[in-house]
């Protein structure tokens, strides 16, 4: 399709979803279902998953009451316009400006720079009539940061923009498909006016007389909204993950290379260690986002819960987890849908192999809701400061309780005397704790080495995101090994897990070597049983491994892969993809005349004289 049609196209399905969400109708989750089949981005996941969240988050009693019916019903559908053409990361820096206008009971929105743009907020191009606005509230010439606001942004009659509204999509972005089926939008404000009512006032207040009133909640709370996201996100990354190794598996189990003997049949190159080792972490990962999103929808149903009673305690915890498991988990669904997508070989390459177009509508994932290295400086601070209190008499909780046994986790030696000690949880999760502790605390060491604090943590930025990657790593096991411990259904299924869970902790451990080396969390021997045993899991697998990724469910229209078909009939359907192409709808084709006859003719004549 061209842009123009993929964009009407994906209106098309996003209407007909909300058609079928009211006529069946379809429950809260059905509906999340139903948009995790209709699988393109588009304007709708904007409008539940952020506009709605936002003014329910952000907005008083009364503006809920005016905003979400509507909302609801998609009598006005909503974007989320924070990030600008300067500033994404910093939000603080963003350059909007929201003046409180006495006389007129409004604020006056306005883009003062170029800079200042919107640019990037997805549905905002074309499709939003109205936007949760980010911009910095000014009253009496007095700078309050930032803020949100509910603007308006198109006439509901003609769709066009209001007066003082410059509007459009930013472009075309990586890809065929993929994410060019949202309207990523631009806008600029005018002096354009909206009445006071409109700032989003829960967090805090401009009143009639242009007075600020902020509340007592923390301003982080106006985040709340990337919380919310960022942990749905983490749940994606598993899905995501899941399709690339479903394709890259069942693939696997029919290509056959090299190993005939006597002219029998070849090797199915999953039965090759070194496929073994480069696909199986990636089919355990996919597993283990799963239960780490399981777990992180808990923490953040707790955390909202605790804040509904003004119980502010967990929210830096919930924002660190939130912050380093999309980071954690969607760089490396990244990486592994294009590992999947070298597994598959050159037809891997093939668009039908469905790979090409799920790496490209994934990979900006490392990007939205926070830069996946900017979210790890996030959770760095979070466990300097965790650091720092070591020792004052507040034990760390949460995620951070191992931190609580710094003093045996600093000076234990891993007691992995052989190979099947690595199947052992509680030795497992030391060695992920003395790590992640280790590597926390030499860079609080470091930091506290350089007089200025800021200075010192500028100069040990990428030491720190290590830190923060190995503290995530530790969530991931973790919350794996708890799975294993709890209720689990199917005979045989535990096992199977079991499995899945030490592949998943031992090629980490594998990957990271220099890590756990360096912080003498285990000695190279150790190290070397661990690949031992890391082996003789690969073994185990995989006679279950196709099993393992038909457990996902995904249907062949789901996953939209003729290199991953239920049935393996792989090589008369590639055939068949070929055969569609429209180079193929003559034998001849079109240019021939045009440039292939008058070259190879020269080519003839002077060949001939
Ligand atoms: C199958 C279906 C698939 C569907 C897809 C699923 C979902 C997708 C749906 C929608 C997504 C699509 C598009 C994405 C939309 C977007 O991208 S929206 C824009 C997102 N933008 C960002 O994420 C910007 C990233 N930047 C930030 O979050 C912050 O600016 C920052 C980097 C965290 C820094 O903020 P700043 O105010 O400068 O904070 P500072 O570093 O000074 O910290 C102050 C304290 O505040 C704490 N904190 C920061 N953030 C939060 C938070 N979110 N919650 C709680 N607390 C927070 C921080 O830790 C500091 O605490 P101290 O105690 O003072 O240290
Ligand atoms: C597909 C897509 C959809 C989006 N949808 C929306 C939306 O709906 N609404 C919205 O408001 N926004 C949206 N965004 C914007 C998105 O949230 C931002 O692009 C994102 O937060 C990153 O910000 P940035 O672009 O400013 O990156 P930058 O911050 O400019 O990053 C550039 C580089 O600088 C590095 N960097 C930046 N700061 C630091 C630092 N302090 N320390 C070390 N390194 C640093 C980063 O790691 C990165 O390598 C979307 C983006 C994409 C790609």
């Amino acid at each position: 399709m061209t842009r123009k049609e993929l964009f009407k196209n994906t209106l098309r399905k996003s209407v007909h979803a909300w058609k079928l969400i009211n006529e069946l109708p379809l429950s809260d989750d059905e509906s999340l279902m139903l948009r995790h089949f209709m699988d393109q981005p588009g304007f709708l996941d904007l409008h539940w998953r952020m506009f709605v969240p936002a003014i329910k988050g952000q907005g008083t009693e009364e503006q809920k009451q005016k905003w979400l019916p509507l909302a609801n019903k998609m009598q006005i559908i909503g974007c989320y316009a924070q990030t600008e053409l300067g500033h994404g990361s910093n939000v603080q820096g963003l350059e909007t400006t929201a003046t409180f206008d006495p006389q007129t009971d409004q604020f006056i929105l306005h883009s003062p720079t170029q800079t200042s743009s919107k640019w990037w907020p997805g549905g905002l191009g074309k499709v939003s009539t109205h936007a949760v606005i980010y911009a910095r509230l000014i009253t009496d010439g007095k700078d309050h940061g930032v803020h949100g606001f509910i603007v308006q942004l198109r006439n509901m009659d003609d769709h066009s923009p209001l007066p003082g509204i410059t509007i459009g999509d930013i472009g075309v972005k990586f890809g065929n498909g993929a994410y060019n089926s949202m309207d990523n939008g631009f806008l600029m404000f005018d002096k354009f006016c909206i009445p006071r009512d409109q700032m989003l006032m829960r967090l805090s207040k401009v009143t009639r007389e242009g007075k600020y009133v902020p509340s007592d909640v923390p301003r982080q709370l106006m985040y709340g909204t990337m919380v919310s996201v960022r942990q749905t996100i983490v749940s994606n990354a598993s899905i995501a993950m899941a399709r690339a190794v479903c394709i890259a598996t069942r693939y696997s189990a029919v290509r056959r290379q090299f190993g005939s003997q006597n002219g029998g049949i070849e090797t199915q190159v999953i039965d090759y260690k070194t496929q073994q080792n480069r696909l199986f972490p990636l089919l355990a990962s996919a597993y283990a986002f799963r239960f780490v999103g399981e777990w992180l929808k808990w923490l953040y149903t707790d955390v909202t819960q605790r804040l509904e009673a003004s119980d502010f305690a967990t929210l830096p915890e919930a924002h660190a987890c939130t912050a380093g498991l999309k980071s954690m988990t969607t760089s490396a669904t990244s990486d592994g849908i294009e590992e999947c997508r070298k597994l598959c070989g050159g037809h891997g390459y093939l668009w039908c192999s469905g790979l090409p177009e799920l790496f490209a509508v994934y990979v900006p994932a490392c990007t939205y809701e926070g830069d996946n290295v900017v979210l790890q400086l996030q959770v760095a601070r979070f466990l300097m400061k965790t650091v720092s209190q070591l020792g004052s008499g507040k034990a760390p909780a949460g995620t951070t309780a191992y931190m609580g046994r710094a003093k045996h986790l600093l000076q234990c030696r891993s007691s992995i005397r052989k190979a099947e000690d690595w199947l052992n949880p509680a030795m497992v999760l030391e060695t992920f704790e003395a790590r992640a502790l280790r590597m926390a605390v030499s860079c609080a060491n470091n930091l506290s080495k350089f007089e200025n604090q800021e200075q010192g943590f500028s100069e040990l930025l990428a030491d720190l995101v290590e830190a923060a990657i190995a503290h995530c790593q530790l969530i991931v096991v973790s919350k794996f090994i708890v799975k294993l411990e709890g209720e689990i259904k199917g005979k045989g299924v535990k096992n199977q897990l079991k499995n899945l869970c030490y592949i998943y902790a031992l090629h980490l451990i594998h990957k990271h070597l220099g890590d756990f080396l360096s912080t003498n969390s285990i000695t190279s021997e150790q190290a070397s049983l661990a690949n031992h045993q890391l082996r003789s899991l690969y073994t185990q697998v995989r006679p279950n491994a196709v099993a393992l990724v038909d457990a996902f469910d995904y249907t062949d229209h789901y996953l939209g892969s003729v290199l991953g078909r239920y049935d393996g009939n792989v090589y008369p359907k590639l055939f068949e993809e070929a055969l569609k192409d429209p180079l193929n709808d003559t034998v001849v084709p079109d240019g021939y005349h045009e440039y292939i006859r008058p070259l190879i003719k020269q080519h003839l004549r002077s060949a001939r004289l």
